[in-house]
């Protein structure tokens, strides 16, 4: 393993770090290279659901930042680097990926999702090589590569971490810290490459570097294809090659993987001469060669020209990546509209008392056609929610995934079956009017139910029994799998007596008793809500939970120290949230507090974006950002917010009466 002589090789070449961490260009000024910083650009938005794994995601990220600055030094600045280098650093615990934060509040739900856990922290690398050939074009590779360290964090106390937060070191940090300093105190072991956590991973980017100058063979693949970006920003495409890309906005096609630095197909960029930003164009040579395409990994991802148009990948024909992305959107309610189906014609629960029954069985169980039956199996098989068998008889008998039995059957402790019906039979319909939604920014039971609906709840939901029940089923459900993620959030030790407001059946509330043996929660909800509230009493359990029926709008709120608002505010407009927060603020003496469940829209999750087209649809609100419910609480004398996304449907947030 050579590391300076490596270094030494970059002596007299034009290096550019793509990155204003000071962390990276300390690790790189230390290890004796000279480069110049070009800050990227790029937004770091990208997807994260559109990525497999989380260092995919890093890398992702690290090449479009190496690729954005590459390409604005040719465009812009008419000068052509050796090497450009990109780099990104994330954190990942339970399945979430962890950047910088945005405020205390996030740093606190950051750094309390990493107390007494082990995590990874991911550094994705780019390497961008650039060439001046004997044509006036510049060819250019690139290489990629990632490094994974774990850390484990010690148990933080609420103190230590306020203490931590309120030092500033987290903001500027990826998971909220930083190990080179305070930070350090936080962990209790490195395993892997330190420096890789401080945000580069300096060891594997030398070997890479010894692999790319002291053993490639690369060579010039000759096959080429040209795309001219125009003066509008737009491209044109002259093709000599099978494979087009449009470059200088694309990706590379070239991955390699972590200890394997293949003979390189160098990609041609050629510059026509004048800058596109002054009015001309820029034209871009590149190739491909099928014996990369091998081992490339790429992820659908529009990409952005300099004049702000969105582009797609001009390559040989859509990718299949994309076109499955766009086929999974497309085919959605689909899937959806089979399981509601599968749920309602109750087969989970057929399959689950007499697993591998036969097609012909099951329709005359649920009363169907054979074929629609058949057609139904095969769609739940496909979608993972029923596994098929083949028999002598080629006839396939059908069983419950596990999937199917935690979830779909009626009885199962984490029951989704109440909210799927209520999916089915009222989220559905209303729905197929989303676009008058949409133009009116009105909800939609009259075109759906042909009821008018001010207030969804006593207008709509409540006026018949049968509906009012389905929708309490929905909510009981979901507070269900939900509610001790979010009773186990915060520390509510100082707490004695809460109010479930808006609290239904009650499931909520029996969560935070179960968690908390020195709470009593008093569920506040309408009289037509409270009337139906023992069928949903749990057997055999002690609880402390109690009923009290009234309008939270207009009737006195019962006492507590601690307010529950679970899933109330996003039923509710500006206005009408206004009201209720001023009632309870009059209601809370200085030390109570407020605890909203809701999913917030910070991120841009899909499940929050299409929870707000929900209630956009279905009542007068809509789901909001985190920073939204600190104004709010703040406007009535709230503050010393903690947020906490508990990975889970809902977002917990807690707020002290000053
Ligand atoms: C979306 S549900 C949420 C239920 C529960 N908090 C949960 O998380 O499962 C809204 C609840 O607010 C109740 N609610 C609506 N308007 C109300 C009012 N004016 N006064 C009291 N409760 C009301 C409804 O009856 C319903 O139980």
């Amino acid at each position: 393993m050579v590391l300076n002589p490596v270094i030494s090789k970059l002596a007299n070449k034009l290096v550019v770090l793509a990155s204003a961490s000071p962390r990276r260009q300390d690790i790189l000024r230390n290890a004796g290279l000279k480069f110049e910083v070009v800050p990227s650009w790029f937004k770091e938005t990208l997807d994260k659901s559109l990525f497999k794994e989380p260092h995919e995601y890093a890398v992702e990220t690290a090449k479009q930042k190496a690729l954005e600055v590459a390409r604005r030094m040719l465009l812009k600045h008419l000068k052509t680097p050796d090497i450009v280098i990109g780099a990104d650093t994330i954190v990942t615990v339970d399945s979430m990926i962890l950047e910088k934060p945005v405020d205390k509040n996030d740093a606190y739900r950051m750094l309390s999702s990493l107390s007494g856990k082990e995590h990874s922290v991911y550094t994705g690398v780019a390497i961008v090589l650039c060439h001046d050939n004997e044509n006036d074009e510049v060819d250019y590779q690139l290489i990629d590569f990632y490094e994974e360290t774990k850390v484990k964090f010690a148990d933080l106390s609420e103190s230590m971490l306020w203490e931590y937060i309120n030092s500033g070191e987290p903001m500027d940090k990826a998971g909220g810290y930083g190990i080179q300093a305070l930070g350090g105190m936080l962990v209790e072991y490195v395993h892997g490459d330190f420096l890789n956590v401080v945000g580069f991973p300096l060891n594997h980017f030398c070997k890479q570097l010894d692999l790319i100058y002291n053993r490639s063979t690369s060579s010039l693949d000759e096959k080429s294809l040209s795309v001219s970006l125009s003066e509008n920003g737009t491209e044109s495409n002259s093709l000599s090659s099978s494979a087009k890309h449009n470059l200088p906005n694309s990706s590379s096609q070239t991955h390699h993987n972590q200890n394997t630095l293949s003979a390189s197909p160098l990609n041609k960029v050629k510059r026509t001469g004048s800058d596109r930003e002054a009015g001309g164009s820029s034209q871009v040579l590149v190739n491909s060669s099928s014996e990369h395409k091998a081992t490339c990994k790429t992820t659908a991802l529009p990409q952005m020209t300099n004049r702000g148009q969105l582009t797609v990948h001009a390559d040989s024909g859509p990718k299949k990546e994309d076109l499955q992305r766009m086929m999974e959107l497309m085919d959605g309610f689909k899937a959806s509209k089979a399981l509601f189906t599968a749920s309602k014609m109750c087969v989970f629960d057929l399959l689950q008392s007499r697993p591998g029954l036969e097609a012909e069985q099951i329709a005359q169980e649920i009363k169907a056609s054979l074929k629609g039956t058949q057609c139904l199996l095969e769609a739940c098989v496909s979608l993972g929610l029923l596994r098929s068998k083949e028999q002598t008889s080629h006839k396939p008998m059908y069983e419950n995934t596990d999937l199917a039995t935690r979830f779909l059957l009626s009885d199962a402790p984490f029951s989704l079956h109440g909210y799927i019906q209520h999916c089915n039979s009222t989220v559905w319909p209303l729905f197929s009017h989303l676009e008058s939604a949409v133009q009116e920014g009105t909800n939609q039971h009259d075109k759906a139910f042909g009821k008018k609906s001010k207030d969804m709840f006593q207008d709509t939901v409540y006026y018949d029994r049968e509906v009012k029940l389905r929708f309490m089923k929905a909510m009981h459900s979901i507070a269900k799998v939900t509610g001790k993620a979010v009773a186990t959030a915060f520390d509510l030790s100082s707490f004695k007596t809460v109010c479930d407001i808006g609290g239904c059946t009650g499931a909520m509330a029996y969560e935070f008793t179960e968690a908390h043996p020195g709470l009593s929660v008093t569920v506040f909800d309408l009289p037509a809500v409270v009337d139906m509230s023992e069928h949903f009493t749990p057997q055999h359990r002690e609880h402390r939970v109690s009923f009290v029926a009234g309008d939270f709008f207009k009737d006195d709120l019962p006492k507590a120290d601690l307010y529950i608002l679970a899933r109330i505010l996003h039923d509710w407009p500006d206005e009408k949230v206004d009201i209720l927060l001023k009632r309870i603020s009059d209601a809370c003496r200085p030390g109570c507090a407020v605890l909203i469940a809701e999913t917030m829209l910070d991120g841009l999750r899909p499940h929050s974006t299409l929870q707000s087209l929900n209630m956009l649809a279905q009542a007068e609100g809509k789901e909001r950002t985190q920073r939204q419910y600190v104004d709010m609480m703040s406007t009535h004398g709230f503050g010393d917010t903690r947020f906490v996304q508990t990975g889970n449907f809902l977002d917990a947030f807690i707020s002290i009466k000053l």
